[in-house]
């Protein structure tokens, strides 16, 4: 399973075939494929998709401080969320209609996750039924709910989601509305005829399709049925409804991951809904530390948005993830080869995730710790802390040295205001 096996190739313009080798390859060889506004509705941001480039940005702000003379001979990125076994801790993020971009849609993807031992997030706006999601699936399944007015749609998907054997409940706590994207406004954005939000009953299908310069079906259909009102108050009555796990999806704060945890959430995943939602948040590696500093250990805590090497996920995880999700990559392998694209963009990020912790010298994941960086630049004498999950003081926070060798202060390891000076152009890779 260390090896990539095979990797695909791509026709160019002028006939030649290229390897597929990175995320990144899949990305180019799939934006050649779609249609540029269906392309644009997975690529976007909102606003001035400022944060769609800074959530990729601060990955790169990070460098890595390899340990050498460790026996390395084998590296395991295995561990579990929630109490379930996954292979390595990268899980696919919820993302609405797979079947925009393959005809095998959800069921595509959920079967590579379940050939690479992931976790898959199954979204309310699945193209495919939760069940059968749930039966194509080997791997563990999260079912991310969108809390609608109609509240017989969250008490009915609740029901389903538990008789289908969806381990927890992930609620998207970040779009209370859908955030305005241009790219969907300029092209007229709405799904095709043959692709209709499965999972909601037939009043929700009609009215995603039509789709007019100027306006997004998809983001008229949240004005008019996201629950807008939903509060913590609420959030407690989803708790009355059953005993999955629940997992908050979009939390960027201390304040809003306090207050969770203390409610007895069990997961949070750190999210700025891949620069879709507000445009200007910090990006979700920055908000980590804070959010995994709040928690105390309380719960579980993931991140999103940017990941794309094997390296970017020994950083999230040196910085307090559990584990991180990956959105937009799946989509560029289902693009191009269906299961097998997502098989083998997933099978390229645990290569390099192995590959990363056998040149840090840290053969499992609880010796990825907070040591493993070197602050970024502007950075450079600020304090650190451990915050790592899977670090043996099992989310106990306790005084480590600054990376310069000075005690370290706050054990937040927040970064200040001045330490977010950001990007240069050369950060823009998503333009
Ligand atoms: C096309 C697309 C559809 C998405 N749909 C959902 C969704 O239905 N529910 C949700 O909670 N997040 C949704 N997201 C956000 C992802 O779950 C995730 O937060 C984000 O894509 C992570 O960033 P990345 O794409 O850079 O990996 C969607 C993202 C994309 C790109
Ligand atoms: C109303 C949200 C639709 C799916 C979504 O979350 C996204 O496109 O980002």
């Amino acid at each position: 399973m260390s090896a990539v096996r095979a990797p695909a190739r791509a026709g160019t313009h002028d006939g030649r075939q290229e390897l597929l080798l990175s995320p990144t390859d899949y990305e180019a060889a799939a934006r050649a494929r779609l249609d540029r506004s269906v392309w644009d509705y997975i690529a976007g941001g909102s606003g001035d998709e400022v944060t769609l480039r800074e959530d990729r940005a601060a990955y790169r702000r990070y460098r890595l401080r390899p340990r050498t003379l460790v026996d390395v001979s084998h590296c395991r990125p295995g561990t579990t969320l929630l109490g379930a076994r996954v292979e390595l801790p990268v899980g696919i993020a919820p993302m609405a209609y797979h079947g925009l971009v393959h005809a095998d849609g959800e069921t595509a993807t959920v079967r590579a996750a379940g050939a690479a031992g992931a976790l898959t997030v199954t979204s309310t706006f699945a193209g495919t039924t939760l069940e059968e999601t749930a039966r194509a699936a080997t791997g563990p399944l999260w079912l991310q709910l969108y809390v609608m007015r109609d509240r017989e749609i969250t008490r009915s998907l609740v029901r389903r989601a538990e008789a289908a054997g969806y381990r927890a409940l992930v609620i998207t706590v970040d779009t209370p509305r859908m955030a305005r994207r241009e790219r969907d406004l300029r092209n007229g954005f709405g799904l095709p005829a043959h692709i209709r939000p499965v999972n909601l009953d037939g009043g929700h299908r009609a009215g995603l399709h039509p789709g007019r310069s100027g306006s997004s079906a998809l983001a008229e259909h949240a004005a008019q049925h996201h629950d807008a009102a939903f509060t913590w108050e609420d959030l407690a009555w989803v708790r009355s409804l059953t005993g999955l796990p629940l997992v908050l999806k979009g939390v960027l704060t201390e304040e809003d991951a306090g207050r969770a945890a203390g409610l007895g959430v069990e997961g949070l995943i750190v999210s700025t809904h891949g620069g879709r939602q507000l445009d200007g948040v910090v990006p979700a590696l920055e908000a980590l530390p804070e959010v995994v500093a709040a928690v105390r250990g309380r719960c579980e805590v993931l991140v999103d948005g940017g990941v794309r090497r094997g390296t970017d996920v020994l950083k999230a995880l040196a910085l307090g993830a559990r584990a991180v999700l990956v959105g937009r990559p799946v989509l560029w392998g289902l693009a191009v080869d269906g299961q097998a694209g997502v098989e083998r963009v997933l099978a390229t990020l645990r290569a390099e995730l192995e590959e990363a912790m056998a040149l840090t010298g840290r053969p499992r994941l609880d010796t990825v710790t907070r040591e493993l960086l070197h602050p970024p630049a502007d950075l450079a004498h600020h304090p650190a802390a451990d915050h790592g999950p899977h670090a043996a003081a099992d989310h106990g926070h306790h005084a480590v040295a600054g990376l310069d060798g000075r005690p370290a202060a706050d054990l937040a390891g927040h970064p200040t205001a001045a330490d977010l000076a950001y990007p240069t152009d050369d950060d823009r890779d998503m333009a």
